[in-house]
């Protein structure tokens, strides 16, 4: 694995704002994560530093328990870093009170589940439009039939999720989340629940989606789905212990052997 390089905000003395960089879609600035329970705390983060770049497509992977989980709802304003700062599109998330931070999250954040979190009721069109509705905005015909067409199911907007494989379901909750045309999307083992061909077709487009600008970081435990990301991070025990970019499967399932040892 390449050693990881100083990005410019760990550079940055402590408590210097960060220079602001339009190359980077999310900063992580110093992120540690502490969780208390009942046998004690558990560090989840410890000082993670990393930028993510715009149109860029990043791969977390780790053992089990390593926080990829935590970095990603941390990094989407879900979770509240314990210290450190997470900048997302030049803001600064921890300078946003609770209903700036989900105003923000709406508008410029998106997130993707490994099961869909579709609703059975509705069409395709209308889980894609259900949040914009929720919000009390008006929707955008347009930009619906087009989040559609970017995932390849502009003929299927009339079909509910029963209707759909669990591809097409995947999907449309890509479609859902590109709808509102987020700085980033965000995605937790969105092929865990698929089989090998439709996950590839969802992992083909996440990458086609990063190849047209979209900035993409996804969780995962498959080192043949990390495989289509330009960067794989991993993590141990709350640590980024490594960096490979460009990396094929056989290299990377390596890599996460040496970690898991
Ligand atoms: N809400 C919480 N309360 C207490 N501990 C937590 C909480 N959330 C996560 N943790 C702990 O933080 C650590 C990191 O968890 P996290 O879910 O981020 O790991 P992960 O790498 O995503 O794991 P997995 O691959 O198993 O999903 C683990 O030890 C976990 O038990």
């Amino acid at each position: 694995m390449t050693p990881r390089p100083r990005t410019p905000l760990a550079a940055a003395p402590p408590g210097t704002p960060p220079a602001p960089d339009a190359t980077i879609a999310v900063a992580l600035d110093g992120i540690s994560r502490t969780f208390r329970s009942r046998s004690g705390e558990v560090h989840a983060l410890r000082g993670v530093t990393h930028a993510f770049r715009r149109g860029t497509f990043t791969a977390v992977m780790g053992p089990s328990g390593s926080g990829k989980s935590t970095l990603l709802q941390i990094a989407a304003g879900l979770d509240r870093p314990s210290r450190g700062r997470v900048i997302v599109d030049g803001t600064d998330l921890g300078a946003l009170d609770q209903p700036r931070l989900t105003r923000f999250r709406r508008t410029s954040l998106a997130f993707v589940f490994q099961s869909y979190n579709l609703l059975d009721a509705l069409t395709a069109f209308d889980n894609i439009t259900l949040p914009a509705r929720l919000a009390g905005r008006q929707v955008d015909r347009a930009a619906a039939l087009d989040a559609l067409d970017r995932v390849g199911l502009r003929g299927l907007a009339r079909r509910r999720p029963t209707e759909l494989s669990g591809g097409q379901q995947q999907r449309v909750a890509i479609a859902r989340a590109l709808y509102g045309r987020p700085a980033v999307l965000f995605a937790d083992e969105p092929t865990g629940a698929l089989d090998r061909a439709s996950g590839r077709m969802v992992l083909e487009l996440l990458r086609s989606l990063a190849d047209a600008g979209q900035t993409v970081v996804m969780v995962t435990h498959d080192p043949l789905a990390a495989s289509y990301a330009d960067e794989v991070l991993f993590l141990a025990d709350g640590r980024v212990v490594g960096q490979l970019r460009h990396a094929d499967p056989a290299r990377i399932a390596t890599a996460m052997s040496e970690l898991e040892r």
